[in-house]
Parts: structure tokens; sequence; C-alpha cells
């Protein structure tokens, strides 16, 4: 099976979205006329370009309102055809996709259109070349797959075929199993695509806000299960016009497009498994047993702040690394490391971001089949530094921000009895448990990237997009888990906002802040208060407004005050939350309580805590910028 994706669905020049393809390990590529049109290359420099990236072109396209023209226009269509075939020549290339027409002069009738392709059929037979017919689904006259294909059907030429686009039929709501009984040798190319569920336009739905196979709400899975059905084994090829992506970073969206694919197939073959896929095996997703570890990457100068906030918060230091600079700091199941190395990694991490979390290490079933798992997703592998002896290598991937994602075995013997001197016993702490979620900030056009990142190479969830007002902009907040795993992703689209901000600041560190969970809000707060913790005060309109949402008693109402605590309730239950002012460089903390399986993050309260932070780091007294 060949893998191939469209040029329009990756930003930059011609030579941008090669580069960035190839790099991401597809054969081959739907030249998208326009791209070509836009470039200043010859067909034949446009060609050996493609081939030096060692790739292959799998179509050219699209070809426009061809079939069901009166005369004179239907001549005019041929020879239009016929001046595509000759750059189709040069190109180097035989197959091109026809899509169904929306001229405003076409004549509806299977059989006419059926007889404008057997003609063409026979000039592209001398040509050596092969037609493809795609409906697209706000078609003048042709909107249905299975419409395209009884013209296929009776065209009955050898170089006429189908092509499927997952976008037409799932959104338009056809059945996909309806394309199980099309025989696979007339389809003739496939092309994949995935959309959130926005009630619009078609046209208008299909131009701006396609996006990868996992991405969206469609039943892409479903869709490929049946065009596999039919024995059709040409490409698969991604054809994803989104507006995030014409402007996102090519490589990315490259990695994502390929990385979807990959797990596509996955799922393919996992719920059909008769179906032949062509694709190696793979381990299958698994759930986050624990968060075991996150490491912050510091200087000795600088690590003396974050000591101080995280003794404040209850933390003490339980151990230290066997052969590096790196303090253990325990409290309940939570396990931070503080590394003030000058070398390697670490330097690199701190150098670039400041002090910063740099590696999460994260429990898993089957630590190798994990890393495994998302090699086969295009991850890249971290290669660490060389190791002490009795120090153990766990896998490492590349992550966001440049920061590491770490995988341990849940059989194994543990890292803290490997790599570390665990010297204290088990601190006493005030009360926090263990990481409840993990906050990461990213530009907004790499939040679907980062989104199918973890739901991909896990077995997740994700929860529904919400958005959080910054009085200086929109961020938009998606939440996922993976068993003990909870993240939560915030897009920034503006630069003023918070998160902006921090994306700024720290020239693009991945994690803004910490969440770790008590289950006696009150006395952790209390604690907190008590040992100089530096708790983000909360404006008193907040509370006045939280009495009047929830009908809390006054009294209770004034303990939320008294501690600066947040509160929120859902369907299931009820939560609190407590934050710390940001720390140097924008990072923060967050200690939260839930009550009764209530499962969201206090989106509500969100923009008032921005509202605090940015009023901290903006004192009164600064003249306004
Ligand atoms: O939006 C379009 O016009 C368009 C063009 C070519 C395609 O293959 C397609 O699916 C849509
Ligand atoms: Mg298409």
């Amino acid at each position: 099976m060949k893998t191939s994706i469209a040029t329009v669905s990756i930003s930059g020049t011609f030579q941008d979205k090669l580069a960035a393809i190839a790099a991401a390990g597809f054969h081959g590529i739907e030249i998208f006329e326009q791209d070509f049109l836009a470039s200043d290359l010859s067909p034949r420099e446009a060609a050996r370009m493609v081939r030096d990236h060692g790739l292959d072109i799998t179509i050219f396209q699209p070809f426009r309102d061809f079939e069901g023209l009166p005369a004179p226009l239907r001549q005019r269509a041929f020879s239009r055809a016929e001046r595509k075939f000759d750059l189709m020549a040069e190109l180097g290339t035989d197959l091109v996709l026809f899509c169904s027409s929306v001229h405003p002069a076409a004549l509806g009738g299977i059989d006419r259109a059926a007889d404008d392709f057997r003609a063409l059929g026979e000039i592209a037979a001398t040509r050596g070349i092969r037609v493809g017919y795609e409906a697209l689904c706000w078609g003048k006259h042709v909107d249905d797959h299975r419409d395209a294909w009884e013209v296929v059907r009776r065209a009955d030429h050898p170089n006429i075929g189908l092509i499927l686009d997952s976008f037409h039929t799932l959104g338009r709501k056809i059945d996909p199993e309806t394309i199980r009984r099309i025989p696979g040798d007339k389809i003739f190319f496939v092309q994949l695509a995935d959309a959130p569920a926005i009630p619009m336009d078609l046209l208008y739905w299909s131009r701006h806000f396609r996006n990868m196979p996992g991405e969206g709400d469609l039943d892409v899975t479903a869709f490929t299960r049946a065009v596999l059905a039919t024995g059709y084994d040409g490409p698969l090829s991604l054809e994803i016009f989104n507006d995030q992506f014409r402007a996102g970073r090519p490589r990315l969206v490259a990695q994502s497009g390929y990385r979807s694919l990959m797990a596509l197939m996955d799922q393919v073959r996992r719920a059909e498994p008769s179906l032949s896929v062509p694709l190696p095996n793979m381990p299958a997703p698994a759930a986050v047993r624990a968060v075991e570890f996150l490491e912050f990457a510091s200087s000795k100068a600088d690590a003396a702040a974050l000591d101080q906030v995280l003794g404040a918060a209850g933390f003490s230091v339980a151990g230290r690394h066997r052969s590096k600079p790196v303090t253990l700091w325990r409290q309940g199941a939570v396990n931070l490391l503080v590394n003030t190395s000058s070398a390697d990694f670490n330097l690199t991490s701190w150098s670039t971001h400041g002090t910063t979390v740099s590696e999460i290490g994260l429990t898993m079933p089957d630590a190798k089949d994990t890393a495994t798992r998302a090699m086969a997703l295009g991850a890249q592998a971290h290669v660490s530094a060389p190791h002490a002896t009795g120090e153990r290598d766990f896998p490492g991937i590349r992550h966001a921000g440049g920061s590491v994602l770490r995988f341990l075995d849940a059989g194994q013997a543990s890292i803290w009895d490997s790599d570390f001197d665990v010297t204290a016993p088990a601190p006493v702490g005030i009360g926090i448990q263990r990481v409840d979620h993990i906050a990461q900030t990213m530009a907004y056009d790499e939040m679907l990237s980062w989104s199918l990142f973890y739901t991909t190479l896990f077995e997740a969830t994700r929860a529904p997009m919400v958005d959080v007002i910054d009085p200086d902009g929109l961020v938009r907040s998606q939440a996922l888990q993976s068993g003990a795993l909870r993240v939560t992703l915030n897009g920034a689209e503006a630069r003023r906002t918070l998160a902006g901000q921090f994306i700024e600041e720290t020239y693009g560190a991945s994690v803004q802040h910490i969440a770790f969970e008590t289950q006696d809000i009150f006395a952790t707060a209390a604690a907190l208060a008590a040992r100089g913790f530096p708790v983000l005060q909360i404006g008193d309109n907040y509370y006045g407004d939280l009495a009047a949402r929830f009908g809390l008693p006054a009294d209770e109402v004034a303990q939320l005050q008294a501690l600066n605590l947040l509160y929120d309730e859902d369907g299931a239950g009820r939560f609190w939350q407590v934050f710390s002012r940001p720390l140097a460089g924008g990072l923060f903390l967050e200690i939260v309580q839930r009550a009764g399986g209530y499962s969201g993050y206090g989106g509500p309260n969100a923009p008032f805590r921005i509202a605090a932070m940015k009023r901290h780091l903006r004192p009164a007294g600064l003249p306004k910028r």
C-alpha cells in the first residue's frame, strides 16, 4: 500500500511541501494543480524535484466541469482535457482526477455523463492515461459516490475509473457500506479526510475545516474498511483542505498526516482482521498506568526559587540521582525531579526555555510496546546520554516544545531503585497525592496535531474543545485522558493572552502548569497559606458571582474566599482549585480536589484565574503598556 498526501494539505512553497512530505515518510503526492501553477517550475523541473525527494506523483488533480456540457462547451471541455493530458505527460504521471461538474450549463443524466467519459477514455487510452471520476458532495448533478460509480460502470472503459473521497461520502452522511459492492479494480484512487461535526454548508466545510483522519468526528475507519474490502490496493492519500494547516508548520502537519494514516490502518486491521492491510504490525495502544515523574530542567542558580516553591507546596527531598545532579522531591505518589546538570539535554532545555518541564515519565503496561508503537507512528526517538553502570535506559520520544516523554514499565523494578538513592521515608506533606493533570500550551494551529499524538499513541479519549476567555484574546482548550494521565492542551491564537505570552517568553516551552490532587483542599490550602506558598489572590467579584451561581451558603463562600479557592460543579460532582502565582518564566502550579465524579477542569473559572494572574504580572503602579 502506498501512502500519499495532496500538496494542498501542507503550507509553504512547492519545495517546502515536498521536503516536509518526504521527511514524514510518505511514498507519494497528489499534485494539486494550483500548487504547481503557483510555482515557477517547468513541469519537468517539478517532476524531477518530486523524484529527487524520493516521492512519486500518485495523481494530478483536479480537472473541473467536464461532463454533461452541451455543444460547443462540450468540445471545449475535451480540448481542455487534452491540454492537461499534455501537461501530465511532461510531469510523467498517468492518473488524473475529474471531479463532478458544478458548471451552470451542465446537463444531468447518467448516460450523458457516461458517454462523455467513454469518449474521453478513448483519447486517454491513446496516451496511456487513466481518468478517475470523483463525486463532489456539492456537485450539480452527481453528488454521491453511488451515482459516480454508475457513470463509471456505464462508461465501461478500461481507462475510466472511480475515485472515492471519505469527506464527500461521510460529509453527506452516505453509508460507507455501499462501497463494498464496487469492484476494487474500478476504484482508481482513494482520498481520506476527516472533519469536525459542525453543521455548515458542505463546500465551505470541505474547503476550510477538513482535518486528518482521527482529528475529526467522521467515521473514516468504517470508510477505509469498506474500501479495502473491495480489494482496492492503490494509494491511500490524504487530501486535507484546512485553514490552520495552510498556515501551520509544514513538517508538523506532514508528520501528523503520516501518524494519522498509520493509526488509521492499525485501527482498520484491528476492527476487521480478515482485511489484508499491508503494514507491519504495531503494538496496540495502551492506557497510561501512572504519571511516574515530572522532571524540571533548571540550573543551580535558578533551581533555588523552584525548590522554595516546592517546599512551600509540601514536597520534600526524598533522594538523589546516583550519577547526575538530580534531586527527587516527593509528596504522596508525586515524584518531581529537579535537574541542575550543566550538560546534555538538561542544559539545552534550560538554556532554551528557562526552568521548564523537560521530561514526563509515564508508567505503561509495557514500556517497550508503547515506544515501538510511537516509532511506528513516526515519533522521533530521544537519544539519551550514556548511562552510568547499573542505571537503566528507559525509552523516550520527542514531545511538544522539545520536551521528552519517557516510558517506564509497570512490571519491572522501579527507577527509584535502579537510578536513585532514595534516603528519606515517605514524606508527610500537606495532602497532595497525585498529579491530576498537566496543562500544555501551544500555538493554536498545533493543537490538532498534539491531540492526535495522544489519541493515536495511547488508548485515550478527548473531551469536546472549550473556549477560554482571556482578557486579551481567546484560548482553546482540549482535554484528553488516557488512564491515569490527564492533559489539557491550550492553544493560543492571540499573542497577548497569558498562554501566548508564555510561549513567547519561554521560546515555546510546553508545560505551563501542573495540577496536583488532594482529598482535602481546605486543609491543603490552609497549609499552603501558612507555609508561604505564593497563592494567587482571586478578586472579590468572583465570590459574589459564585454565591449567586451555585446558591452556596454564605459561610462556605467566605471560607472559599479566605483561601482563594475557585469552585465549580458539573452534573456529577464538585470541584475546588487553588493556584500559585506565575513563577519565573510563567510556569505555575495548581492544587485541585474532585468530588463525586466531577470530570472537568474548572473551565468556567479560567477567565477569573487568568485575569488574576495578569493583575499579578502587571502590578498596580506600573505604567500600562
Ligand atoms: O473543493 C474542491 O473543489 C475539491 C477539489 C478536488 C477534490 O478532490 C475535492 O475533494 C474537492
Ligand atoms: Mg477529493
